[in-house]
């Protein structure tokens, strides 16, 4: 196959920032992508509707004349977060979701939640009204290894949360481990789960053999081949149950290649030719437009895309290493293998 049609997807996980960040980087989404769900783990995040509405305004400046991408808001879910408030910008059509960020386990997550029965009745109210609940899922317990995180997460959060609150949309956000693919693929209609692109091409040697490759981390961390594999086939195997979230997190160099370097990767530019060089490689290009496209979509309780993307096979095409952003240099994640791919028509 030289020529593959898709509806156009949808990145159901990423990040714009603000200012400068945001006007370099929503350019490279809405080239391709007819929605995202955008993450509000901004300084500070966007916790109210009327946060999430100034937020959208200054998306919607940045979006290039002539695309139709919508950005589709979430909130921070705090221990202060007002039920009402929540319920009353999804009435509003503001708000698609919330998203959960266990206290300290990520960028900007300092104001996320430390006591779960806290967030309780906004969780409810959330079932009540089917508002999902996007969930970043790692544990911060200093005892717990940083690669066993996600694991215990579901196994001590997660899974009493959901017990909990019956009806409760959740979506295990970038999941890194076959244990996530397993508990997403056993959880019915109310769970889903994200896949990044970056997590089907790396795993933890790509951040640590031959010397620290800053541009490969990001949180959660890349873990062992054999979690990656799980992670490609899941994407790969047409269950609804997994889409696309790329978790494209813009960090300019100086803050990526320091001795304290900021979690995140940037996939934006190269994204869709990295997945269908992945999903051929996998023998799978016929699942492409069920990750990318209709599954993130179906879980959300919204239509497919009506128009198309066109990606065509054909010699080594390249991107950017870097794209120029009024905060400094970014850096374009480099998946290290050669890229035939690339969309043709958007
Ligand atoms: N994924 C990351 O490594 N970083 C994200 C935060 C997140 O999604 O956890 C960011 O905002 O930079
Ligand atoms: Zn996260
Ligand atoms: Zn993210």
């Amino acid at each position: 196959m030289t020529e593959i049609t898709l509806r156009r997807p949808d990145d159901w996980h990423l990040h714009l920032r603000d200012g400068a960040m945001l006007q370099a980087v929503t350019p490279e989404t809405a080239r391709h992508f007819g929605r995202a769900i955008i993450m509000p783990n901004l300084v500070p995040p966007v916790v109210t509707g009327a946060d999430a509405a100034a937020y959208r305004s200054r998306i919607m400046a940045a979006v290039p004349e002539g695309s139709g991408f919508t950005p589709l808001m979430t909130l921070y879910l705090t221990e202060q977060t007002d039920p009402a408030d929540v319920v009353k910008a999804k009435q509003d059509g503001l708000i698609t979701a919330l998203k959960l960020y266990p206290a300290g386990a990520t960028t900007n997550s300092a104001s996320g939640v430390r006591d779960f029965d806290k967030v309780r009745p906004v969780l409810e109210a959330m079932a009540e009204h089917g508002i999902p609940l996007c969930v970043h899922g790692e544990v911060v317990d200093g005892d717990v290894d940083i690669f066993d995180r996600e694991a215990v997460f579901i196994d001590r959060v997660l899974d009493p949360i959901r017990r909990a609150t019956p009806g409760l949309k959740v979506v295990m956000e970038h999941i890194t481990t076959k244990d996530g693919v397993d508990y997403a693929r056993a959880g019915g209609d109310t769970l889903g789960a994200t896949i990044t692109t970056h997590h089907l091409v790396i795993n933890r040697n790509h951040i640590l053999v031959g010397g620290i490759k800053p541009h490969y981390y990001c949180l959660p961390v890349a873990k062992r081949e054999t979690h990656r594999a799980a992670l490609v086939e899941a994407a790969t195997s047409g269950d609804p149950s997994f889409f696309l979230g790329t978790d494209s997190a813009p960090h300019t160099d100086p803050n990526k290649e320091s001795a304290c370097g900021c979690a995140g990767c940037f996939t934006a530019p190269n994204t869709m030719s990295i997945l269908a060089e992945v999903f051929e490689k996998a023998g799978a290009l016929d699942k492409l437009e069920g990750f990318t496209s209709l599954n993130g979509p179906a879980f959300y309780g919204l239509p497919a895309n009506e128009d198309h993307i066109t990606l065509t096979k054909g010699e080594p095409v390249s991107y950017p290493a870097k794209i120029d952003t009024g905060d400094g240099p970014l850096t374009v994640f480099e998946p290290g293998f050669p890229l035939h791919w690339h969309v043709t028509e958007a």
